[in-house]
């Protein structure tokens, strides 16, 4: 485990550093002998200026995760806060508010209306909340994003790629304090895909901006500055300055030790001198590798 993840526990930060945070935080679905238990009493800290993915087997909670932390979705205990503003118990009106105001989404699918160009995409959450953007700053992402030479078109009239850079101007217009990201390049190609990515680091390192990314694809976690890894609706590992490579390993563990979780103790490992039968990764991840959507690392 690195220095900084090793002085806390998983998934930690200090409190003054934390865009997000959740104590205890758990989900259950259904009732009686039906119940899943979606989240395990998660304690987790979302580093403000940070780019943080979420990573873990299908069903281990990712999305819940996400929904819960962004005031989508009902917690059946624990607590969630967005910096200092406790979410948990407030009406739906004040989250929809809070999330109008406060924070920035990205969704597979990209969500943008159709009948709109991509400024109206960009601005339409600003315009329903009855706000003026603040045009220097909008100028800036829309240059970020390179989609200058774009704004008058509609959605059908834009690559994937392009309408997913339009759902990322989107989601930085008003400023947020948080971006969820819910597998943001899972409908794009890894070029498109690596684009995306690009933009997500970019607007974290010179935008300063807050980022989660819920992904299944080791390149794209690589790209974060932390991984969390869920498994069973509990964190139960996490990796700074991730690679693809040690975060794929890392994934192949969920493979081999399914349903038995253990500590981490290094989180950067090294090629295992004693690699042995387990299954084959995921045709996705390896797909992802394959194309190099991992990023370069010093
Ligand atoms: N609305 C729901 N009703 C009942 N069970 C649900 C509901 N949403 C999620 N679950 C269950 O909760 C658990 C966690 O689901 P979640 O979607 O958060 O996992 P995930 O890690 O995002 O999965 P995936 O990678 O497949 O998207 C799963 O067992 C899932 O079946």
């Amino acid at each position: 485990m690195s220095t900084a993840a090793a002085e806390h526990a998983l998934g930690r930060t200090d409190a003054e550093e934390t865009a997000a945070r959740a104590r205890g935080l758990t989900k259950a679905y259904g009732s009686g002998e039906t119940t899943v238990l979606a989240l395990d009493s998660v304690d987790v800290d979302i580093a403000r200026g940070r780019f943080t993915a979420v990573m873990g087997p299908s069903g281990s909670g990712k999305s819940t995760l996400m929904h819960c932390l962004a005031g989508l979705d009902t917690v059946s205990a624990g607590q969630v806060w967005l910096g200092d503003t406790e979410i948990t118990g407030l009406k739906e009106r004040e989250l929809t508010q809070l999330r109008r105001d406060r924070i920035g989404f990205m969704f597979q699918s990209f969500n943008l209306i159709p009948t709109l160009n991509a400024v109206e995409n960009i601005t339409l959450p600003m315009d329903i909340a009855g706000k003026k953007p603040d045009e220097k700053w909008l100028n800036q992402v829309i240059d970020q994003l390179g989609l200058r030479d774009r704004l008058k078109h509609r959605p059908a009239q834009l690559s994937g790629g392009q309408q997913q850079r339009v759902a990322c101007a989107r989601a930085l217009a008003s400023r947020p304090e948080l971006i969820f990201a819910d597998e943001p390049t899972g409908n794009l190609d890894s070029r498109a895909g690596l684009e995306v990515l690009g933009f997500l680091r970019d607007a974290v390192d010179a935008l300063g901006q807050t980022v989660v990314m819920v992904t299944h694809d080791p390149g794209a976690a690589a790209h974060a500055d932390l991984v969390l890894f869920l498994g069973d609706g509990r964190i139960v590992d996490q990796m700074a300055r991730p690679t693809a490579e040690a975060v794929l390993e890392r994934m192949k563990r969920f493979d081999s030790i399914r349903g038995t979780f253990e500590e981490d103790p290094d989180p950067n490992p090294g090629p295992n001198p004693n690699p042995g039968p387990g299954p084959d990764p995921d045709p996705d991840q390896k797909n992802a590798l394959d194309q190099g959507i991992a990023p370069d690392r010093d």
